[in-house]
């Protein structure tokens, strides 16, 4: 395998890099991207292994494809023997056939080879996509809180198109390429042992300075520039999903400004990687000269000399034209190989990065919904400062329970930690005596309604975005809801009502109408236990009210916590914590 010419590199995770310690390479390759090659096959053959006897079978006719054409130059050189010979008509008439029949069998065959893999490679890339996408969903909140969306969104873009290039690469090109090279460079050597010798030497020279000058000049480079890339459109993310604030402070300049730093530094290393590319189609081309050169030059002279026929020689010009034809895309496929490696790098990256729910755990069962913070410490990273430390509460079944504290204290945390989005470092939190680091994520989150202070919607209808934790709910239940959280007035001035889209992450509505909208979402699932984390905190006082006392007669016995600044919820609840250092006080 041509990457065992290179050196392994452990990386932090004990995983192989073939990257070569940076001779050539002047800048650091991102440790993200130390995914050996191996990893990424392995990955790849994964995929080709669901579609087994299709795939084997597009794989076998497209050799049957090669072989035609590796019997080529053999018929050309019958052709042009019978002509010189002046052998009678029909002797010549047949090899003229021989010649355009392998010619017609190379195309049937490699057209079926093609048309069998064709819903291969679809449907791969669809699953391929898909589970990447399903393993980001699940990826932990920390990750979230430092991935760029634009970015991670291009990544999942790529790969899919990375499976695409290292498939078609090392099944229609690299595979079908050594066939040809090997089996021509043999039948070359039976015909003029010096010819041969020079055709293998070629062969060989043009393979190892194409997988050397790619592994050590090209890679690193190419690396450097997707990864670029993958900034270049996080950032353009970035800035379109905040442009309410971009707009706000006219910083449109700005923002332009930020992004030509990055497209800059794009462009510089795009720059390094195109001309190094060219740089090794050089390097092939000169090697391809001394081929020509020496195989044909040797056969003519091998004719000369009298020891080679006309047919020789024809047959020595097609294998050239053939072999660097093959060459070249070996060149392009080993290019392709590579690049397609590096775009699935990530996918291959995603599929061994750790899940929220690695392992099974029975479901929470919830019986009356006593909440526990049993003795809580907790910081956002070994180097944060703690924001929980000690932290003790417990919240009996069916009561409302207000928690306040200054900004930052560690509020919403609690919730964060309550929806396992986060775990402690230390103490535990139980829910009816259960520690919900034990049961599993999807019963302990349906168990939760949380109504946020900034909700995000989705790109969806009204009442979609109502019963998005019920999509099931008829219209009748998501407008009892909507009525409880005082937001049926404001959905019916809409155009089209519940069926009103309501723009990316919610952006027609306003912050308080938005808030409503997702009450009336968390209300609707009937949880056991619910959380209104500033949930009306952007609403006027008279709505707030309204709100706070619809939820009072609503008696379905759920635990509520009530994370609030503002006096009004604070008052509503039966009893008031204060989050203080770290700790719980009662107010
Ligand atoms: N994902 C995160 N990574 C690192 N630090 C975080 C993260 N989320 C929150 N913090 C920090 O943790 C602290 C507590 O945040 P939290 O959101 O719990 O505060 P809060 O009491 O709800 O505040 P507020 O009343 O302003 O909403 C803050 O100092 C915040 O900067």
């Amino acid at each position: 395998m041509p990457f065992g010419l290179l050196k392994p590199l452990v990386d932090r995770a004990g995983r192989y890099s073939w990257i070569w310690p940076s001779t050539f390479l002047r800048q650091a390759v991102p440790r993200s991207r130390c995914i050996s090659v191996l990893t990424v096959l392995r990955f790849m053959a994964g995929y080709w292994s669901r579609r087994r006897p299709r795939f084997l079978a597009g794989a076998a006719i497209s050799f049957g494809a090669t072989c035609f054409d590796l019997a080529l130059p053999w018929a050309s050189a019958t052709l042009v023997d019978a002509i010189a010979s002046e052998r009678d008509q029909n002797t010549v008439w047949s090899a003229w056939l021989m010649f355009v029949l392998m010619f017609v069998g190379f195309t049937l065959t490699r057209n079926v080879a093609h048309r069998i893999w064709i819903p291969v490679a679809a449907r791969n890339m669809e699953e391929l996509t898909n589970e990447a996408f399903d393993r980001v969903q699940r990826f932990p909140a920390a990750w979230y809180s430092t991935a760029f969306t634009g970015g991670s969104v291009r990544q999942i873009g790529r790969a899919m198109w990375g499976y695409d290039d290292v498939t078609d690469a090392l099944t229609v090109h690299v595979g079908p390429a050594i066939v040809v090279l090997v089996g021509l460079s043999g039948m070359l050597l039976m015909r003029s042992p010096l010819a041969g010798g020079v055709a293998i030497l070629s062969v060989v020279l043009f393979t190892i300075v194409n997988l050397v000058v790619t592994a050590r000049y090209v890679r690193p480079a190419n690396l450097i520039s997707t990864d670029l890339d993958s900034i270049v459109s996080g950032k353009i993310a970035d800035a379109i999903t905040a442009n309410a604030s971009v707009k706000s402070f006219a910083a449109e300049r700005r923002e332009l400004a930020r992004l030509e730093e990055d497209t800059a530094r794009w462009r510089e290393s795009i720059e390094r990687t195109w001309s190094r590319f060219v740089d090794l189609g050089l390097l092939q081309n000169l090697i391809l000269l001394l081929m020509q050169a020496g195989v044909t030059g040797l056969m003519v002279r091998a004719w000369i000399n009298g020891s080679a026929t006309p047919g020789d020689v024809t047959f020595a010009m097609t294998a050239f034209i053939l072999m660097s034809g093959y060459l070249r895309n070996l060149g392009d496929s080993v290019r392709g190989l590579q690049k397609g490696i590096d775009d699935a790098a990530d996918a291959a990256n995603f599929a061994s990065e750790r899940t929220e729910t690695p392992g099974s755990h029975p479901g929470l069962m919830v019986r009356r919904g006593k909440v526990q913070f049993d003795h809580v410490c907790f910081a956002y990273g070994d180097d944060r400062d703690p924001i929980l430390s000690g932290f003790d509460l417990i919240i009996e079944p069916g009561t409302t329970v207000a928690i306040t504290g200054e900004s930052g204290s560690g509020k919403s945390t609690l919730i964060r930690l309550l929806h396992r989005l986060y775990e402690p470092q230390q103490g535990r939190i139980l829910i009816d005596g259960q520690d919900i680091a034990g049961v599993s994520l999807a019963s302990l989150r349906s168990a939760i309604a949380i109504a946020p202070q900034e909700p995000v919607l989705f790109h969806r209808t009204i009442r979609e975005n109502i019963a998005y934790g019920r999509p099931d709910a008829s219209l009748d239940e998501v407008q009892r809801v909507a009525r409880l959280a005082c937001a049926e007035a404001l959905i019916d001035r809409l155009p089209g009502g519940y069926d009103c889209l309501v723009g990316e992450r919610g952006t027609t509505l306003s912050g308080g109408e938005r808030q409503r909208v997702a009450l009336a979402r968390a209300l609707l699932v009937d949880a056991p236990i619910l959380v209104l984390d500033e949930a009306t905190s952007a609403l006027d006082r008279d709505t707030e009210e309204k709100i706070l006392r619809n939820l009072a007669n609503r008696s379905t016995g759920a635990t509520t916590l009530v994370i609030a600044h503002r006096p009004a919820p604070i008052a509503a609840a039966g009893r008031v914590v204060r989050v203080i250092q770290g700790r719980a006080l009662e107010a």
